[in-house]
């Protein structure tokens, strides 16, 4: 059977150390099955093949020498060298890399800015002293000869004379709502659909007829100049600015499928919303989805939905996967006059939705992945009144700026707040950014009145918290089945899963399917399962968040269009996968939840006919996935420490404090997710104690290239703080970003703007490294042990939860296969009437009930538990443990202290995973203490 080489670790097994166990060494998990006999390869491709793997002949080398004349004649000559005379104690001329003429222009126009702002911030700030004392007559450096200058640098301070002048900006995108996504992630989320082929709303619209001009008001009116521009370079066949190749054709393709379906937005649909926006009737409202999108009625659910956040009301919709919940805010967007933003918790899935946005109703996206030119353009057109809809991650409510922003754009009128389960703690994908979603926030920092909360995951708990989170009053709560009837569900025990799985693709009925996906818990099973399906004349193809974007954009992309027939994957290709024909679903992996199967099971069926999904179960992958669950939690001492370091930071002046997160997380023993979680919590429980910013790269390393850094810093105050407050390393200059903020009294993005700035001028160039959690202390705790001791009974609560609902999808699962008395429809493995009644159960029950139904989880106890702890602790007496930390290494999960790399070596590691979690730390907290009496 396959071992996943990772994800904690916790199947891994190694044995390298010779320590003595008292337990019985553990049965061998049989060995994957033989890899098929290679299929004989045609000769051409054999050839190829060959000739492929032979290596290149060395090329004969260029003799560089020729090149040097040029070079050294343009490196001596003066125009070409920076015209103020270079001192560069640190020998780094070879850096700079930017034309001359670039310069002098930047440095003066960014210092004058920045010198205001800082003088507005600083008001004892001496601008005659900081930024205009006369610079002393320079001394001249002597000019580097040609050999002290490398090839390239030389080359790039040597333009050719008619070359245009080198741009340092980083390549933009292009305006248009669908490139707006950085490159690489726009490239990556946007399956290539056949033309004509069944992208819904344009072609349905075509086919109804619907052909005119579109004059939708406010949309339109004036398209963006680089849109036009792109359309320029379509027209002649030049690919967008800022794509690859491959790239350029891909987001080209898109944005034109827009423009094409921009053809379709008509004067008919304008009146229909105009008529929808003066009495919201039933009727009125069905003739706008006919006209706009071409639909025939609307579907359970949708118009109760829409008229409400029509008139304003703040609305809970809970519909099934695939049921059409995006329309709910569609529809209200064309009607309301102001803007709506939708919150989205991946940036694949905003992309594909602000795809499939009609072309009448223009969209733009913000992520915080975005740069800030992407940013800046953005906001341009929401200025412009170009953007209706906004698509925008949760971390961009930390960001003050942001908020700012609506305070003089058009007004908001509507927030919808898809996967709206991430609010709830007590969800199965629970997001900390998502935390910050009240309505209190909602309504005082973006005048938001009306709020469309959707999901089609949510427990009665879950829901009773966002429901509160949201402020949404108890009467708009619109809820139908959580599962969709087309859906057939069965599951099998399996003792040997690969075998298993290559039967049923085998049979019927999933033989015959053209599209599958085959959800698996770990990358390493997605990668191997597919390479193996392939070598079984299965054309399939792994999908997980290690694989870089641009190659899960194409698995997406292949699998949309029906070029591979199966993907297999991890969790990531899930949520919001809007493929209308995949036919069967198959779990070789136990989900972690009924949230997760349901939302898993759901990208099945979603053009309405049956479909099939298959459940591999194996009592093995349950406890392995069980002791993974146990990764997040945090002991009350550590907590008590690391809350120590958070408040120990100088708040004075409400100055910004930092916390690497790598660091913290290794230092105390907790994961970076962990860490977030309670700081937003910090911020957003009971008390505020302190606001969140957004998260910064800290610390930076200055190299200066044209001008002495004694020099720039008399014209400069921010170099004059980065030299009182930096240290050098290697004759460069170290800082933390936050220390600079703090003396000039300025945000960590101004810090950054001007950086940035005296880096195009040529001045300096930097480097960032430590992603930190940045924050402003408001108050400190007066308790900080009261504090710490609730944080961990909340996360431990959270923990638990977590292992509940795993228990709970692993307690439906075993009764389909042992309890099910095969009536009601049940038959063979088929279990569709069982599941869905006990699934309706677990979503319409209390969690404290529901969780006592399914809980009776027998765990296995071990006679050798407390002597294998015993030799364990005797053998690595050199690290420090605490209880959780030994569970955490018998049960083989990594943590950011004991990570798998190092420790998955150990003889132990994962040898109890069968054993209860905090059985094991008990017995290690007994073991311990007897060392502590020891004296050991
Ligand atoms: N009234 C309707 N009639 C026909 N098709 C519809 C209707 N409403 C929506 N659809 C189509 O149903 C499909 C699924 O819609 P959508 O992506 O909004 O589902 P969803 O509820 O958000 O699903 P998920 O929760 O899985 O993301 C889309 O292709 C959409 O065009």
């Amino acid at each position: 059977m396959y071992s996943p080489p990772h994800a904690g670790g916790s199947d891994s097994e190694g044995s390298l150390l010779s320590d003595v166990s008292a337990s019985p060494p553990r049965a061998r998990s049989p060995p994957p099955p033989p890899p098929p006999k290679p299929r004989p390869i045609p000769k051409h491709t054999a050839a190829a093949a060959a000739k492929s793997n032979r290596r290149p002949k060395p090329k004969p080398k260029a003799n560089p020498k020729p090149a040097a004349p040029a070079c050294a004649a343009a490196a001596a000559s003066p125009p070409i060298l920076p015209t103020v005379a270079l001192s560069d104690p640190h020998g780094l001329a070879s850096r700079i890399a930017v034309a001359p003429a670039l310069v002098a222009a930047t440095s003066t126009v960014s210092s004058s800015s920045f010198r205001r702002l800082v003088q507005s911030r600083n008001p004892s700030f001496h601008p005659v002293t900081a930024f205009s004392a006369p610079a002393p007559a320079p001394t001249p450096a002597p000019a580097p000869t040609p050999d002290e200058i490398p090839t390239a640098a030389v080359a790039a301070q040597c333009p050719a004379p008619d070359a245009p002048p080198p741009r340092a900006r980083p390549k933009r995108v292009h305006p248009n709502s669908v490139s707006e996504v950085p490159a690489a992630a726009a490239e990556a989320e946007l399956p290539k659909r056949p033309r004509g082929g069944g992208e819904g709303n344009f072609v349905r619209l075509n086919i109804n007829g619907y052909g005119r001009k579109r004059t939708f008001r406010n949309s339109h009116a004036r398209r963006p100049t680089k849109y036009r521009s792109w359309r320029r370079q379509r027209a002649g066949g030049v690919k967008p600015q800022g794509c690859g190749e491959e790239e350029g054709d891909f987001v080209a393709e898109a944005l034109m499928e827009r423009e094409n379906k921009g053809a379709v937005g008509d004067v008919g649909v304008l009146k229909a919303v105009e008529a929808a926006r003066e009495d919201p009737s039933e009727q009125n409202l069905e003739s706008l989805l006919r006209l706009a999108y071409g639909y025939e009625s609307f579907r359970e659910g949708q118009l109760e939905a829409i008229q409400k956040v029509v008139a304003g009301e703040s609305t809970m919709l809970v519909l099934p996967t695939g049921a059409g919940k995006s329309l709910c805010y569609q529809i209200p967007a064309m009607i309301l006059s102001g803007l709506t933003l939708v919150v989205s918790p991946l940036l694949s899935l905003m992309v594909d939705q602000l795809r499939k946005l009609p072309a009448f109703l223009p969209g733009g996206l913000l992520a915080s992945s975005q740069t800030s030119d992407e940013f800046h353009e953005t906001l341009q057109r929401l200025r412009g009144g170009d953007i209706k809809v906004l698509f925008v991650s949760p971390e961009r409510f930390l960001n003050e700026e942001f908020l700012l922003i609506f305070k003089d754009v058009l007004p908001i009128s509507l927030v919808a707040i898809d996967e709206a389960h991430c609010i709830s703690e007590w969800s199965h994908n629970f997001r900390p950014s998502y935390l910050r979603l009240r309505a209190s926030l909602l309504r005082r920092k973006l005048n938001v009145q009306c709020i469309l909360a959707m999901t089609a995951t949510a427990t009665t708990q879950t829901l009773k918290e966002i429901v509160n989170a949201l402020e949404i009053p108890s009467d708009n709560l619109i809820k139908t089945s959580q599962i969709r009837d087309n859906l057939q569900l069965s599951i099998s025990m399996s003792d040997n899963r690969l075998k298993d799985l290559m039967l049923l693709l085998k049979s019927s009925p999933f033989v015959d399917m053209r599209s599958i996906i085959i959800y698996c818990k770990f990358q390493g099973e997605t990668d191997y399962i597919s390479k193996y399906l392939c070598d079984s004349n299965i054309s399939a193809k792994s999908y997980h968040s290690g694989l870089p974007m641009k190659n899960r954009s194409r698995v997406q992309e292949l699998f949309c269009s029906n070029k591979i027939r199966v993907v297999v994957a991890t969790v990531a290709f899930g949520m919001g996968l809007d493929k209308s024909d995949v036919e069967g679903v198959i779990h070789y992996s136990l989900p972690e939840s009924l949230e997760e199967y349901v939302q898993e099971t759901g990208r099945a069926g979603r053009d309405g006919r049956l479909s099939h999904c298959h459940l591999l179960l194996d009592s093995t992958t349950f406890y392995k996935i069980r002791s993974l669950s146990h990764g997040d939690g945090v002991d009350e001492y550590a907590m008590s420490k690391f809350l120590y370091q958070v408040f120990s930071c100088d708040n004075s002046t409400g100055s910004i404090c930092s916390l690497a997160k790598e660091l913290t997380s290794r230092k105390f023993d907790i994961k970076e997710e962990v860490l977030l979680t309670v700081l937003t919590q910090l911020e957003i429980g009971g008390q505020q104690y302190l606001r969140l910013l957004p998260q910064f790269s800290v610390t930076c390393t200055l190299y200066f290239h044209k001008t002495s850094p004694q020099l720039l810093a008399d014209k400069d105050v921010l170099v004059r703080s980065v030299l009182n407050k930096s240290e050098t390393k290697d004759g460069n200059f170290v800082f933390d970003i936050t220390k600079i903020a703090n003396d000039l009294n300025i945000t960590l993005n101004e810090v950054i703007d001007h950086l940035q700035q005296l880096k195009f001028s040529g001045e300096i160039s930097f480097e960032l490294k430590d992603p930190a959690y940045c924050y402003v202390i408001l108050k400190k705790p007066d308790d900080l042990n009261t504090l710490s001791a609730n944080i961990t009974k909340w996360l431990s609560e959270v923990e638990c939860s977590k292992i509940m609902k795993l228990d709970a999808m692993f307690a439906v699962a075993n009764f389909a296969v042992k309890g099910c008395e095969r009536t009601d429809g049940c038959s063979g493995s088929q279990h569709t009437q069982c599941i869905q009644k006990k699934i309706m159960d677990y979503f319409s029950k209390n969690e404290a009930t529901t969780y006592n139904d399914y809980c009776a989880q027998p765990h296995k106890g071990s006679p050798f538990l407390q002597a294998d702890i015993k030799v364990f602790l005797q053998s690595n007496s050199f690290a420090k443990f605490t209880p959780r930390a030994v569970a955490r290494i018998m049960h083989g999960i990594s943590s950011p202290g004991f990570p798998s790399a190092t420790w998955s070596k150990n003889h132990f590691w994962g040898r109890y995973v069968e054993v209860d979690f905090p059985v094991v730390m008990e017995a290690a907290k007994a073991e311990l203490v007897k060392l502590v009496g020891k004296g050991e």
